[in-house]
C-alpha cells in the first residue's frame, strides 16, 4: 500500500498533490463564493440566483477550456398558474481524443432550502470554517464535489499537464426537486453521450470514516392516496358524529401499510426481492459501520435491528415503506375542531432489486382498494404513483471501479469500502438504461456531513483530498482503459 503523501515513483502524482495542497485556500474560497449564491431550486423567488449559479458554473468550465452548451429546459408551471423558466442544464466537453477514455461527470448546483431560523449555528449562505469543517448549504450536496472536479481539472491545466482522459460534464439545477426534464435531456442529446465510456456521479456520502465506493442505490415508488369526503371543510360540532370522515378512512389506510416491526403489509410486495446469497451475505461483515454512531448522527434511540449486517441489508437490499405526511390535514398549533374534507396521504416504498415500479404500483393500489372496500365508506379513494424510480446496481468488476479503488488507495492509504446507498438517485439507473454505459458513484463527503440538514458541511480535508482523488482517478482510469483496449485489439 502506498502511504499517503509519498509517491516517489510517480512524479506527476506528487506534482498534482503538491499543487492541490498549496492552492487549497483558493479552492476553499471558490466554495465559499459558490455557497454564497442561494441556488435553492424549490423557491421560485430564488430562481434568478439559481440561474446565476448555473451561469457561474458554465463560466468555470469555460475557463478550463471546455466547450459549454447551455441547454434550455423550458418553463416550470407553478401552483398559482404562473410559469417561470427552469434553470438551463450544462452539457460541456473537454478533449476529444479517440485514443483516450471519455468520462462523463454528473453533478448539480441547486441546493435544499436553508434559513438561519431553522436552527443553523452559522449563516447557511456564508460559508464558515470551524474546526476543519466548512459549514454552508450545498457544501457537500453538491457544490463541494462539483468544485472538486473543477479543481482537479484546473490543477492539470495550470500545471500544463495533459489530462489523460476526455471529460464531459452534465450539470443540472433542479436535482433537489426531482430532476424534471433530465431524462428527456439525455434522450434528446444521445449523440453527446454516444462516445462516453464511463459515467461518474459524486453526490452521496461515505458510510464511516473510511472512503467508500458506491455500487447501488434503492429506487423509490412514491404514492399519493387521496380520500375525498364532501366539498368543503366542516365544523366537528355541527357535522361530527353524522358523517363518514375522510381523515378517519385515510388514517386507517395508512395504518394498514406497515406494522410496528417494519413489516410491509402489502401482499406480494417482497415476491420480487432478490434472494440473499451466501456470497452477498459475507460482503456485509467486512464493512466499516458503527451502529451507535449512526444512531447518534440521527438522534435515534433504538433501531429495528441489532446487528450491523441486518441494518445494512435493510438499508440497501430490502424494501422499506415510510409514511411522510398528510396534505390537507390540520397540523398547526392549537386545538382547531375542523373536519378536513379532502386529505392526501403521502408515502413511499424504497425499491430494491428486482422490484418493478409497475408491479409495485399495481400491488399497492389493489391493497389500498381492498382495505378501503372493507370500510364501506361513501368517500372517494384515489391512489396514484407520483415517482417510479428503479433501483440501481452496478458491476463492481467494471474497469472504472478498479480505477477508483486504485485512486482511493493512493490518496487515502486504504482501499474503499464497497457500499450501496439507501436513498435514491434516479439518474443512475436512467443513465444505465438509456446509455448502457457503466455508472459509478464516487463520494467524497463524510458520513456526518448532514446533507439536507441544518449545519450541512464538508470537511476541508475531504474537499481537498477529494480534489486529489478526482485528479488521480483520471490517471488511473486512463491506465485501466488502455489495458482494456490492448486486450480488445489482438
Ligand atoms: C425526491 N425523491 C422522492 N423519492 C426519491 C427521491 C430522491 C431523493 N434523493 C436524495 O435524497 C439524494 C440523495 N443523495 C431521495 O432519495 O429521497
Ligand atoms: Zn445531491
Ligand atoms: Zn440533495
Amino acid at each position: 500500500m502506498v502511504p499517503y503523501g509519498s509517491h516517489g515513483s510517480e512524479p506527476l502524482v506528487d506534482e498534482l498533490f503538491n499543487y492541490i495542497d498549496t492552492h487549497q485556500d483558493e479552492f476553499v474560497q471558490d466554495l465559499k463564493d459558490w455557497i454564497a449564491i442561494p441556488s435553492d431550486s424549490s423557491d421560485p423567488l430564488l430562481r434568478g440566483d439559481l440561474s446565476k449559479m448555473v451561469e457561474i458554473t458554465a463560466e468555470s468550465l469555460q475557463a478550463l477550456g471546455a466547450t459549454v452548451n447551455l441547454v434550455d429546459m423550458g418553463e416550470e408551471k407553478l401552483n398559482d398558474g404562473r410559469s417561470i423558466p427552469f434553470p438551463k442544464a450544462i452539457l460541456a466537453e473537454l478533449g476529444k481524443n479517440s485514443s483516450k477514455a471519455t468520462v462523463c461527470i454528473y453533478g448539480h448546483v441547486d441546493v435544499q432550502p436553508a434559513k438561519k431560523e431553522d436552527g443553523w449555528k452559522t449563516d447557511p449562505y456564508n460559508m464558515t470554517e470551524i474546526n476543519g469543517n466548512l459549514y454552508g448549504r450545498g457544501a457537500t450536496d453538491n457544490k463541494g464535489p462539483v468544485l472538486a472536479w473543477i479543481n482537479a481539472v484546473k490543477t492539470y491545466r495550470t500545471l500544463d499537464q495533459e489530462i489523460p482522459v476526455n471529460i464531459k460534464f452534465i450539470i443540472e439545477g433542479v436535482e433537489e426537486t426531482g430532476s424534471p426534464g433530465l431524462e428527456d435531456l439525455i434522450k434528446a442529446n444521445a449523440s453527446f453521450f454516444a462516445d462516453v465510456d464511463y459515467i461518474v456521479i459524486s453526490d452521496n456520502l461515505w458510510l464511516s470514516r473510511k472512503p467508500a465506493l458506491t455500487y447501488g442505490t434503492r429506487g423509490s415508488a412514491y404514492f399519493f392516496v387521496e380520500v375525498e369526503g364532501g366539498t368543503k371543510d366542516l365544523h366537528s360540532g355541527t357535522f361530527g358524529g353524522i358523517i363518514h370522515e375522510a381523515m378517519r378512512d385515510l388514517v386507517y389506510l395508512l395504518a394498514n401499510l406497515i406494522d410496528s416491526s417494519g413489516h410491509i403489509l402489502i401482499p406480494g410486495i417482497c415476491d420480487d426481492v432478490a434472494p440473499l446469497t451466501e456470497e452477498e451475505r459475507r460482503l456485509y461483515e467486512n464493512i466499516d459501520f458503527d451502529l451507535e454512531e449512526h444512531k447518534n448522527n440521527g438522534g435515534v434511540n433504538t433501531f429495528l435491528y441489532s446487528t450491523k449486517e441486518e441494518i445494512l441489508q435493510h438499508l440497501w437490499r430490502y424494501p422499506s415503506l415510510t409514511i411522510h405526511g398528510i396534505e390537507g390535514a390540520f397540523s398547526g398549533p392549537g386545538s382547531k375542531t375542523v373536519i378536513p374534507s379532502k386529505v392526501i396521504g403521502k408515502f413511499s416504498i424504497r425499491q430494491v432489486p428486482d422490484m418493478k415500479s409497475a408491479v409495485v404500483q399495481q400491488q399497492v393500489t389493489k391493497h389500498l382498494e381492498d382495505v378501503f372496500a372493507k370500510l364501506k365508506s361513501p368517500n372517494k379513494l384515489t391512489v396514484s404513483m407520483q415517482i417510479g424510480a428503479s433501483p440501481w446496481v452496478a458491476d463492481v468488476n467494471d474497469p472504472q471501479y478498479e480505477a477508483a479503488r486504485n485512486a482511493i488507495t493512493k490518496v487515502f492509504g486504504v482501499p474503499p469500502d464497497m457500499i450501496r446507498d439507501g436513498s435514491t438517485i434516479p439518474l443512475a439507473r436512467i443513465f444505465q438504461d438509456l446509455t448502457k454505459k457503466s455508472v459509478m458513484m464516487l463520494p467524497i463527503g463524510g458520513a456526518d456531513d448532514g446533507e439536507h440538514s441544518q449545519h450541512e458541511k464538508i470537511s476541508r480535508s475531504n474537499y481537498i483530498q477529494g480534489t486529489k482523488l478526482f485528479a488521480i482517478f483520471f490517471l488511473e482510469l486512463s491506465k485501466v482503459h488502455e489495458e482494456l483496449m490492448a486486450k480488445k485489439q489482438p
